[in-house]
């Protein structure tokens, strides 16, 4: 069984994919890593992200900084957001992502394409949304409970950046695919989001069964 997760920045969807592996006994990918990985690596190569030679020769990372802590930052998701527009650092990834996705019996993965490109086909299709405030405040939350001292409406102004981007560039586009189900987790605890997530899957699932 393969599910596929998508939606914006702090929408909630990578909880959410964990939970459901969990729940489903599946193994999970955050697919936002592996553009984080190109991100940071042009960044630690002094490289020019918006440079598709620059992004394409960071597709080539270590698999040690997919445990770099900076990783998580929000500077290296803008910059992931920068060296995702290119269609070739998108085609460097595809592969890996759909051999992680076709392994036996089936897995999670989590990101913006998932559902409209790397698995169309998946068996359950979860688009997570959450407003531009909320998302913000997860972050903001995050960050004091970090020992950071974040500004609102720096983060605010980053996520929007980081959603207009990723919404409006020509390859790939973050929308919701045909046949997904919305989950607006804006007004939701994180237990009653993945409680209506299992619902949303147990349903697609039993759609499938009986088409
Ligand atoms: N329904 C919810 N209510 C409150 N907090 C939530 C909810 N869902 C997620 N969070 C919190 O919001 C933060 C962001 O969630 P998460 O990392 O799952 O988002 P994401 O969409 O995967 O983000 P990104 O794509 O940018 O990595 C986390 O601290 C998480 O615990
Ligand atoms: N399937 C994906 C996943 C991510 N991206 C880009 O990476 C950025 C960081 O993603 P996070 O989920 O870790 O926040 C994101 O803003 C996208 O630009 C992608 O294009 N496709």
């Amino acid at each position: 069984m393969i599910i596929a997760v998508d939606g914006p920045a702090a929408s909630g969807k990578g909880t959410i994919a964990r939970a459901l592996a969990d729940h489903y006994g599946l193994p999970c990918l955050d697919t936002g890593l592996l553009y984080r990985a190109v991100g940071l690596s042009v960044l630690k190569a002094s490289g020019d992200p918006d440079r598709e030679a620059d992004a394409l020769a960071a597709c080539n990372f270590d698999k040690a900084i997919l445990s770099d802590p900076a990783l998580r930052t929000e500077a290296v998701g803008s910059l992931a957001s920068r060296v995702s527009v290119h269609p070739s650092v998108r085609q460097a990834l595809v592969q890996r992502q759909r051999d992680f996705a076709a392994q036996p019996g089936g897995a999670i993965l989590d990101g913006r394409d998932i559902a409209t490109v790397i698995v169309p086909d998946a068996d359950a299709k979860i688009f997570v949304t959450a407003s531009v405030h909320v998302r913000a405040q997860r972050r903001y939350d995050d960050g004091v409970a970090h020992g950071g001292h974040p500004d609102m409406d720096s983060l605010i102004a980053d996520i929007q950046a980081r959603d207009t981007r990723d919404m409006s560039r020509d390859h790939a586009p973050l929308r919701m695919a045909d046949g997904a189900d919305l989950l607006d987790t804006s007004n939701l605890t994180i237990d009653a989001a993945v409680q209506q997530a299992i619902a949303l899957v147990d349903a697609q699932l039993e759609r499938r069964r009986n088409a």
